[in-house]
């Protein structure tokens, strides 16, 4: 017994002395090379296992797959690891999980594991330069898999891992709300600025007729779920809609809960601050797919009446040649057209992106072209009116957290007189007021109800004494009224026109008009 381990000791050392002269006179290339041969012929024999670096950078552009595996094992790192980075993602209220130091976790694809562990070493300072600054760290996911699984991991797990990561990214990232009206630090216009959208709007607190709520709802689905549908008949993956109702019934807001439920971005497009058609093209190719892009008010961004109000102003005879000069421009500004706008909805470039909706609010769809209400540009026509009482019913229950009340029944009836008009706002209004006090609050209401019929005469009086003095009073009125009543009357005529082509097409539309 002990010969053998005195002979076993004899052995040991000469190989340790071996291998220290191999360390000194081999070069390190040679050394490396010869611990690779080994472990490759290491693997090919005995290692069943496959593994795979995902680096977070490839060369200097960003490993997209590191991102979505880092996405992807969030939740699983969440739960099993015990050393844990939290990470920020930019625009979005959610922190994710990576993992720490060699750490690991195992995901299960149709029953195959799949291990992944993270490592992270000092990079080596390239003696090149290069104007991307490069982490100090070189971090990297490893991926171990059977290699009985090889294909099954390549064509099916990593294409559903960069599918379920992109579905989470668009869960967890802030919506935006994005405005045209942007200037960079330099003064220069950017297409689009944004900020995080907010709105709480939902179609829960929406008060509007239980089915076309639903029924909007419905279509928005339909639409959301769409693409194969889309993609069959050969049209655009796009959907128009056009809300119009008297001011303060809820047509903001009805799209703000659009965006919640489809959890898509808004681009509320301002415009009267476009300057021309290719314009318009530009802000349309810098949008995003699911988006909502919202004119609001169309009738009055159309005719572009800002603009005539400016261009009609007098140049002083001192400042001729530069006001010529600014006359000029603003005859380039006033370019976007009426076709633009229709090409911007519905032409060759509107196609571009895909999951969009346009959505166009006006107070007097009378005054619109029948071209743009045209199916294919507003696919769907939805009446907001003044509050009825299943809207009641809902505005009820939000600020007064009241479902029944033995009042509801004289609400109802006062909602039911002829000539009682009050829109969602104003009985928001009188709720908020005496919110304090629910009976006090239906009283109130109740009241305001009655009286929005004599308000509502007086008003319409009002309206027709005023347009009786319109013309004597256009000669005394200062420069600045003058130019607002010439624009109004201008409009009005253009106006006039587009009503009766909308009148022509009203009946052909009337079917798709949901009140
Ligand atoms: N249908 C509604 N459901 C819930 N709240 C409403 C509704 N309509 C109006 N409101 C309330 O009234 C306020 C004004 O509504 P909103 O801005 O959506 O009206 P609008 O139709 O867009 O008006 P305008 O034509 O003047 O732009 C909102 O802040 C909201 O609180
Ligand atoms: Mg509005």
């Amino acid at each position: 017994m002990e010969k053998t381990w005195i002979s076993m000791g004899a052995i040991f050392a000469f190989l340790g002395f071996i291998q220290g002269l191999l360390n000194t006179f081999m070069p390190h290339e040679l050394s490396f090379a010869c611990k690779r041969l080994g472990v490759r012929i290491y693997n090919a024999i005995f290692s069943s296992y496959v593994d795979y670096a995902v680096e977070e950078y490839d060369g200097t552009k960003l490993n997209e797959l590191y991102d979505a595996a880092q996405l992807h094992l969030s939740d699983k790192a969440a739960r099993s690891a015990r050393r844990l980075s939290l990470i920020q993602p930019k625009n979005a209220s959610v922190l994710t999980c990576s993992l720490g130091e060699h750490e690991r976790v195992v995901d299960v694809y149709e029953g195959s594991q799949i291990w992944w562990e993270f490592s992270s070493s000092e990079r080596k300072q390239s003696m090149t330069i290069s104007w991307q600054t490069m982490p100090d760290k070189r971090r990297s996911l490893h991926m171990r898999i059977h290699r009985k699984d090889r294909e099954k991991i390549m064509s099916g797990y990593l294409p559903s891992l960069l599918e379920n990561a992109k579905a989470l990214q668009l869960k967890r990232r802030d919506r935006l709300l994005y405005t045209n009206v942007s200037h960079d630090p330099r003064g220069r216009r950017k297409p689009w600025d944004s900020v995080p959208f907010k709105h709480p709007a939902t179609f829960h607190s929406l008060a509007l007729e239980p089915a076309l709520k639903q029924k909007i709802m419905d279509d928005l689905t339909d639409f959301a779920n769409g693409e194969q549908f889309y993609k069959d008949v050969g049209r655009a993956w796009k959907r128009g809609y056009l809300l119009y109702g008297p001011p303060g019934t809820g047509k903001s807001t009805m799209i703000a809960a659009m965006a919640n439920f489809l959890e898509y971005d808004v681009y509320d497009l301002e415009l009267t601050e476009v300057k021309s058609n290719a314009e318009l093209r530009s802000l349309l190719l810098n949008t995003s797919n699911k988006a909502i892009i919202v004119l609001e008010d169309i009738d009055c961004s159309l005719d572009l009446s800002e603009r005539k109000r400016k261009k009609a102003k007098k140049p002083d005879a001192e400042n001729e040649e530069k006001m010529l000069g600014l006359a000029e421009r603003e005859e380039k500004v006033s370019e976007v057209t009426l076709s633009g706008l229709l090409n911007f909805t519905d032409g060759l470039w509107s196609s571009c992106g895909s999951e969009r909706i346009f959505v166009f609010t006006t107070n007097h769809i009378e005054k619109l072209d029948a071209a743009l209400l045209r199916s294919g540009r507003m696919d769907m026509h939805i009446h907001l009116s003044y509050c009825g009482f299943e809207a009641f019913k809902v505005l009820a229950r939000n600020y007064l957290k009241l479902e029944d009340h033995v009042l509801f029944e004289k609400v109802r009836a006062a909602m039911d007189e002829e000539g009682v008009q009050m829109t969602p706002a104003d009985v928001s209004e009188v709720m908020t007021r005496d919110k304090r006090d629910t009976e006090q609050a239906l009283r109130s209401l109740i009241k305001e109800l009655r009286e929005s019929k004599v308000k509502r005469r007086d008003g319409e009086q009002k309206e027709e004494g005023a347009n009786e003095g319109t013309e004597e009073k256009q000669e005394v009125v200062p420069k600045e009224a003058d130019v607002q009543c010439g624009v109004q009357k201008e409009n009005a005529k253009v106006c006039e026109d587009a009503g009766n082509e909308v009148d022509i097409n009203q009946e052909a539309a009337q079917e798709k008009i949901i009140h």
